[in-house]
């Protein structure tokens, strides 16, 4: 039986995702929460492989549907191997991207449609939908700015696609915001560091009482 907490953040590219995650992890850590940090494409070794094959820069003739495809198998064996047990065992986890950038980057961006591909996520997830989601808001200019200047990440196959397909990303975001408005959250990730993890603090204590 689910008795923990299940929390993405999602986001365009250098929003502060992780930044933000390992902050929020020492704080409920010092709380005495039992915390889970993970991310997606990835999180154990066989979602880090199919990471590695879908952001290989060189992979260039990568079809659309090949692509959601692929996402959507990664996410399946994370949630079976990493998430679910950590779920049922009462932990929060925090997770780096989720169902929602399937659904911003696949769905919208590369244009298979949001319902399409939630179609193909739902077979994957099988019911497992996060409780709470952050929604990192930055305009790609920024957060490709940050993430030029930020020393030791790689630059990917998706940091690498067109200024348009990074516009549709954001506008793929404010439509599943709309459409999931009591999950989904927006925090200004434009504002300093600090005041981000404050907005994210705030809603997350007021949901544990804490
Ligand atoms: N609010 C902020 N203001 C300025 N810089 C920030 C802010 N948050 C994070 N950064 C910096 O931006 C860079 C990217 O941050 P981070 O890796 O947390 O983003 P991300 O959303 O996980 O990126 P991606 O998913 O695209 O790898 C880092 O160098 C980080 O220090
Ligand atoms: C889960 C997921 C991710 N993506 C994209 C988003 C990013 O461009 C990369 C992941 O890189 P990051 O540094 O970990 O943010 O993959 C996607 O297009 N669809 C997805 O489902």
């Amino acid at each position: 039986m689910e008795t923990g907490l299940f929390i993405t953040f999602e986001g365009p590219e250098g929003a502060g995702k992780t930044t933000i995650i390992q902050r929020i992890f020492k704080y409920l850590t010092s709380e005495g929460q039992s915390v889970v940090i993970t991310r997606e494409p990835g999180g154990i070794e066989i979602a880090e492989k199919i990471r590695s094959l879908i952001l290989d820069k060189n992979h260039t003739m990568m079809d659309g549907r090949t692509e959601a495809l692929l996402y959507a198998a990664a996410r399946r064996q994370h949630l079976v191997e990493k998430i679910v047990p950590a779920l049922t065992n009462g932990q929060i986890v925090l997770c780096d991207r989720f169902i929602d950038s399937s659904l911003a980057y696949q769905g919208y961006a590369r244009g298979l449609g949001i319902d399409q591909v939630l179609q193909i996520n739902q077979f994957a997830i099988d019911g497992w939908m996060p409780h709470l989601t952050f929604y990192l808001d930055v305009t790609p200019e920024i957060g490709l700015e940050r993430i030029n200047n930020s020393k030791g990440r790689e630059i990917n196959r998706l940091d690498l696609e067109t200024m348009e397909f990074h516009y549709k990303v954001r506008e793929g975001y404010i439509q599943l915001i709309e459409r999931f408005p009591e999950r989904i959250k927006t925090i200004n990730a434009e504002q300093p560091e600090d005041d981000v993890y404050e907005d994210v603090k705030t809603i997350i204590k007021q949901l544990l009482m804490i």
